[in-house]
């Protein structure tokens, strides 16, 4: 339950005086409700239907104390109007409330999704690592709706209680033992209905656990779909889901069989409540004929919304799970949070909970364009670093590295000699275990590293590109961009040729992750992208892998120009294409084995780097 406070708390936090306004705005119609209730009484007795004087009902003389003047006519009409007048206040107030709660509910649900969202990509690279995506689409999707119309149905329970309180103070007025007995039925009976909340709470948790493997299942199919196309695997995939998928029907059928169970309950329970109470009201109260209709009126309006709430709570248990899946996200988003302090210390695998509730996320510190520029060196002292720290083995061991600025330095070795992972600490996108990164002599600070990402462009093996046109892609890192300045920068990479030759040039829209384009002309564009940027250290990890030996070239010349302006760093399995750079590093099973220029380590017969053009030679 703490988890739903939390919510309603921040409820409370957005949406402030309104939330009051519209508790407030409640109670008003509930006792508008209640004074159109007791005007049947006088209108009853005016058209004869009771004998006895209206007024010996309580709250109905002060009620119609201002008609005492009127002829006895006029009565009646006076008093229909005063209903019509009283029913119409009350649905233009409830057509306000309405539309209020819809504008909060909403408002709710975009603050929410921006918390998360931006909590999530100010989130360092480490929680990603840890993290399933597609855990994140289910979060922000299925979960938070369940999350906010649970607290929006909290929010109902609290109106429909203190439009009950309301509606027992008049009922108390009327005949405090009957309200009290019917109270102590609706007690029992909460009571006896605490095993069907116990197991709304259950499906929930399955609902939760359920949809989560629906999403990650159907993310990773679609991901691999050529895979399942081309290697006939539909039929394996087909009969998995529709398993998943029964599974999912039980659960919701079972939820609702337990609803439509617990209803069936309360409609019988209440058909034996109100007989009870007749019963009782004619043959102990001696209750007065209308006071009875009354009481019946008000109870007849009341047990449906105590029915309701027997129906709105067991909702709510069942989206307790959802409540904690996004709080315990936003808790670790917020504790994984660049530029605080304390993650330049921990490591990926050990992030605390805070204590308390949710951290707002703090937005990143430095400005936002605020660029640290490499003077004379990027460089690493002694860096260890492993992925979980439960695993004996190491991704990087001692390793000591200084990239010259403005240099071309060239990364290379085995699969898994610790490559990316030396750069991703190098540009801090993962904090070392020990050892520092120094940037021009000093050590690179959690709020440094952002600064330095701004004057990096990083190019990865696996080019991302969106469902949009090619000018969009372009746009996404530099919105300022000029045409001119997009053609110049695919003209680098390039791929200005077959850009132009593209129906709709620029603006042709690539498909989704650029799947009409080839793997070749993929990394062209990203290439195109990250110049865009005009960055001040490039960093190309396997970033032409795709390409043909000819356009290969060219790029690489296009990058040899770019010596002595920026700092570039090349990730590169293909030997051939780093023979000018500037200085080559040699990893091997997290270390570095070799470093020095390209002839010079060519040429030792005792090195790795010597074995691995022999490879590439045969
Ligand atoms: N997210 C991860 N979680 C756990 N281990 C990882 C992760 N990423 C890489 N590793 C491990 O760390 C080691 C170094 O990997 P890294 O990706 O840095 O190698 P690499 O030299 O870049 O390889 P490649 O050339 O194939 O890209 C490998 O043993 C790899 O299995």
């Amino acid at each position: 339950m703490s988890e739903i406070w939390l919510y309603v708390k921040k409820l409370h936090r957005f949406a402030g005086a309104r939330m009051y306004l519209n508790l407030t705005t409640m109670v008003v119609i509930s006792l508008m409700e209640g004074v159109g209730i007791f005007m049947l009484v006088p209108m009853l007795h005016l058209v004869g239907l009771f004998q006895s004087d209206a007024v010996s009902m309580p709250l109905v003389d002060w009620l119609l104390r201002p008609l005492d003047g009127l002829p006895t006519d006029w009565l009646l009409p006076a008093i229909l109007l005063l209903f019509v007048a009283l029913l119409t206040g009350q649905a233009w107030l409830q057509r306000f409330q309405t539309n209020m709660n819809m504008a909060i509910q909403q408002g709710y649900i975009r603050h929410l999704r921006m918390e998360i969202y931006e909590g999530l990509l100010q989130a360092n690279w480490s929680f990603f690592l840890r993290k399933r995506k597609s855990d994140f689409n289910h979060i922000m999707t299925n979960e938070l709706a369940r999350v906010t119309s649970g607290t929006y149905l909290t929010l109902r329970i609290t109106t429909t209680i203190l439009f009950t309180i309301v509606q027992l103070v008049f009922a108390f007025w009327l005949s405090w033992k009957l309200t009290a007995f019917v109270l102590l039925c609706g007690a029992a009976l909460a009571l006896y209905s605490k095993k069907f909340v116990r197991r709304s709470q259950q499906l929930g948790e399955r609902a939760t656990h359920l949809s989560e493997h629906y999403m990650a299942s159907v993310t990773d199919h679609f991901n691999g779909i050529k895979e399942i196309k081309s290697n006939r695997m539909e039929q394996q995939h087909v009969h998995w889901f529709r398993q998943l998928c029964m599974r999912m029907e039980r659960n919701f059928v079972q939820f609702a069989r337990l609803q439509s169970a617990s209803q069936f309950r309360y409609k019988i329970a209440s058909a034996v409540i109100i007989s009870l109470f007749v019963y009782l009201s004619v043959a102990f109260f001696k209750v007065g004929i209308e006071q009875l209709a009354v009481i019946i009126l008000i109870f007849s309006r009341l047990w449906p919304k105590l029915s309701g709430l027997q129906n709105h709570w067991e909702q709510i248990a069942q989206s307790i799970p959802a409540f904690r899946s996004l709080l315990q996200l936003q808790r670790e988003t917020a504790e994984a949070q660049e530029g605080r302090a304390e993650n330049a210390a921990s490591s990926p695998v050990d992030i605390a909970k805070p204590r308390g509730g949710v951290q707002r996320p703090v937005p990143a510190s430095p400005a936002e364009q605020d660029k640290l520029e490499i003077r004379e060196a990027l460089a690493c002292r002694h860096l260890r670093f492993r992925y979980d720290r439960n695993d004996a083995a190491y991704a990087l061991r001692n390793v000591s590295v200084s990239i010259p600025a403005n240099r071309m330095t060239a990364v290379v070795g085995k699969s898994g000699a610790g490559k990316s992972t030396f750069i991703d600490i190098l540009i801090g996108l993962m904090n070392p275990e020990s050892g520092e990164v120094l940037v021009d002599g000093v050590p690179l600070t959690a709020s440094m590293a952002l600064r330095l990402r701004n004057s990096v462009s990083y190019v990865s093996q696996d080019p991302f590109l969106f469902h949009g046109s090619i000018r969009e892609n372009l746009a996404i890192a530099a919105p300022q961009a000029s045409e001119e300045e997009m053609w110049e920068a695919l003209r680098f990479s390039v791929s200005d040729g077959f850009v132009r030759e593209l129906p709709q040039g620029l603006d042709t829209v690539i498909g989704d992750r650029g799947i009409r384009l080839s793997g070749g002309e993929r990394q062209r564009i990203v290439l195109a992208r990250a110049m865009l940027r005009k960055p001040s250290v490039l960093v190309l990890d396997e970033a032409t892998s795709a390409l043909d030996t000819e356009n290969e070239k060219k790029i690489q010349q296009a990058i040899e120009q770019l010596k002595g302006k920026m700092t570039i760093i090349v990730i590169a399995h293909r030997l051939s294409t780093i023979r000018n750079a500037d200085q080559v590093v040699v990893m091997d099973q997290g270390t570095v084995v070799q470093q020095g220029n390209y002839q010079a380590l060519a040429a030792d017969g005792a090195g790795v780097f010597q074995r691995l053009l022999a490879y590439q030679a045969q």
